[in-house]
């Protein structure tokens, strides 16, 4: 007979998001089961932002070391072991693991059962030999690389997020097909690491982002030895282990290409998961394969919500971490409070981790455009920034966009840091601020953040060149 546990919450996935809603509601002393098949930490931690971000910082690393020149520091060309690079990963994801750990959350007073869980009607889930009846249910599912139906795939070995930091080899020559945030970060982390990189790209790099800005990414990675090629058809794939070839449909009268490399990454998406959880005995609907949800990230069953990855909901294309852990927080008002809280993408930021970084909030220029019509835009290069001249980060700029009355509608900053830059004008958008909440403040001089303010103070000169303004000035200043 198995054992029934009835408590308050039952979380499903312990990644970033089962673990926020487990934390959260454990905090203000909910009874919680959270049930997680795998490691705990889910992608984030085991395959997705830490390795990435760790395998990143070990590029950038070594690019600096080849740079050094510049600061009249001679070094020779660095020598990446890359089984030590790989420790270095394992060692980061091992140093932040305890925070995730089924340890910690037991002590919290999270009952954590390592089981596959499924629904078996629509009111009790089913995990190992443990049932449970919850007053509500959070699935917290996920998601999965997605492998598209490219003929040959199969009969080659390829590699995706969940095998491609186990590599104590490094690649020869990797080609990775998607030009999105996982194949630009990993692009530039395995070529800063002494590897070629090829990118096959059918649209454009960062497609969900504003071209202008991708682009500055585009041309780093180029400048840096990596082959970019966008708008490619991949006929099909071939060859064997250590000799992986690509076949690319030719333009019109032109023959097929092959593209030859060691290894073959696959960065094409990700597919949520909803497999395997029962989810048509419980009355839990899928939509454009992602799990249906209302505003309130309450499926179409009233006592199961779905939050992070696996969530639908005009979720898609926002599929973070900070995302997940912002569910986390709607969910809990209103399961376990009833408090009325929704879902509001206006200021989530998105952040690609490249060198530089591109991060931006709000709408693009393209969107902006058709939502409002008329729009300023505001830029200002990083390169006119004293700091960034000075650590000879020079690469990138600012573009701001700027409704009527002064009202932020986007910001998009590709420069080393974006991601702590685009923080300010996330604030300021939050607030329904304008550019002069960001043009008003005083930054500290010299950082890279001025770069902010400058473009902010952009919009303030047209005023500096009114007629009315300047006679002003004269006459105040024919006064004494
Ligand atoms: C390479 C890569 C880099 C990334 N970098 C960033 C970044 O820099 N910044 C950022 O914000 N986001 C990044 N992301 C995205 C981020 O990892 C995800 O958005 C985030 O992990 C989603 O959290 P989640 O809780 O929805 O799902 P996950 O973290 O995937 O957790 C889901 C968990 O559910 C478990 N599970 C699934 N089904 C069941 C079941 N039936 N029973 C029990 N357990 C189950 C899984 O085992 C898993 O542990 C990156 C992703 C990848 C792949
Ligand atoms: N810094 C971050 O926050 C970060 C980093 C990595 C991943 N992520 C998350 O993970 C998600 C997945 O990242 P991703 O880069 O895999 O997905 P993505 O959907 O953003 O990009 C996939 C790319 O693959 C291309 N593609 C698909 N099939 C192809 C084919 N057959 N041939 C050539 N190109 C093809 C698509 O055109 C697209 O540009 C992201 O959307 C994001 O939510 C976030």
């Amino acid at each position: 007979m198995a054992d029934l546990l009835k408590p308050d919450l039952c979380v499903i996935g312990a990644g970033s998001g089962g673990l926020s809603v487990a934390a959260i509601a454990a905090a203000f002393g909910v009874p919680v089961v959270l049930v997680e098949r795998d490691r705990m930490g889910g992608d984030c931690l085991n395959a997705g932002c830490v390795p990435s971000k760790a395998l990143l910082a070990a590029g950038h690393r070594a690019q600096a070391i080849r740079e050094a020149a510049a600061f009249g520091i001679d070094v020779p060309e660095p020598v990446v072991d890359f089984a030590r690079v790989r420790a270095h990963v394992r060692g980061v994801i091992a140093s932040i693991a305890p925070n995730d750990s089924a340890e910690r959350f037991t002590a919290m007073g999270v009952k954590v059962i390592k089981a596959e869980a499924r629904f078996v009607d629509a009111r009790t889930v089913e995990a190992g030999d443990i049932r449970i009846q919850a007053r509500r249910f959070v699935l917290a599912t996920g998601s999965r690389p997605a492998v598209p139906p490219i003929p040959g795939l199969d009969t080659v070995p390829y590699l995706t997020n969940e095998t491609v930091f186990d590599l104590d080899v490094r690649p020869r020559r990797l080609i990775i097909v998607g030009g999105g945030p996982i194949g630009a970060e990993l692009g530039q982390a395995m070529r800063r690491l002494g590897a070629e990189v090829v990118i096959l790209e059918a649209g454009r790099l960062l497609q969900r982002d504003d071209p202008e800005m991708a682009a500055v990414v585009g041309r780093a990675l180029v400048s840096e030895g990596v082959e970019l090629r966008t708008g490619v058809a991949i006929q099909r794939i071939g060859g064997k282990a250590g000799a992986i070839e690509v076949t690319l449909a030719g333009g019109p009268g032109e023959a097929p290409e092959t593209v030859e490399g060691s290894h073959l990454l696959l960065a094409t998406g990700r597919s949520p998961t909803v497999e395997g959880l029962g989810l048509e005995e419980a009355g839990i609907a899928v939509e454009r394969g992602a799990i249906r949800v209302d505003g309130g990230l309450r499926t179409s069953n009233r006592r199961v919500y779905a939050v992070g990855d696996c969530a639908g909901g005009g979720t898609e294309g926002l599929r973070f971490t900070h995302a997940a852990n912002y569910h986390a927080g709607i969910v809990v008002r209103r399961a376990l409070f009833r408090l009325p809280a929704s879902v509001d993408n206006r200021v989530m930021p998105r952040v690609t981790y490249t060198d530089p970084e591109l991060a931006a909030v709000g709408l693009t220029e393209e969107e902006a455009r058709a939502r409002h019509g008329s729009v300023r835009i505001l830029r200002w290069p990083v390169a006119e920034n004293d700091r960034a001249q000075a650590e000879r980060r020079t690469q990138g700029h600012v573009k701001v966009l700027v409704g009527r009355g002064g009202r932020i509608l986007g910001c998009s900053i590709a420069a080393a840091g974006a991601g702590d830059l685009i923080v300010p004008w996330m604030l300021a958008m939050r607030r329904n601020g304008t550019v002069s909440d960001i043009a008003n403040l005083v930054f500290p001089y010299p950082t890279l953040s001025e770069i902010s303010k400058r473009a902010a103070v952009e919009d303030l000169k047209p005023a500096s060149r009114s007629g009315l303004l300047r006679g002003l000035a004269g006459a105040l200043r024919w006064l004494g």
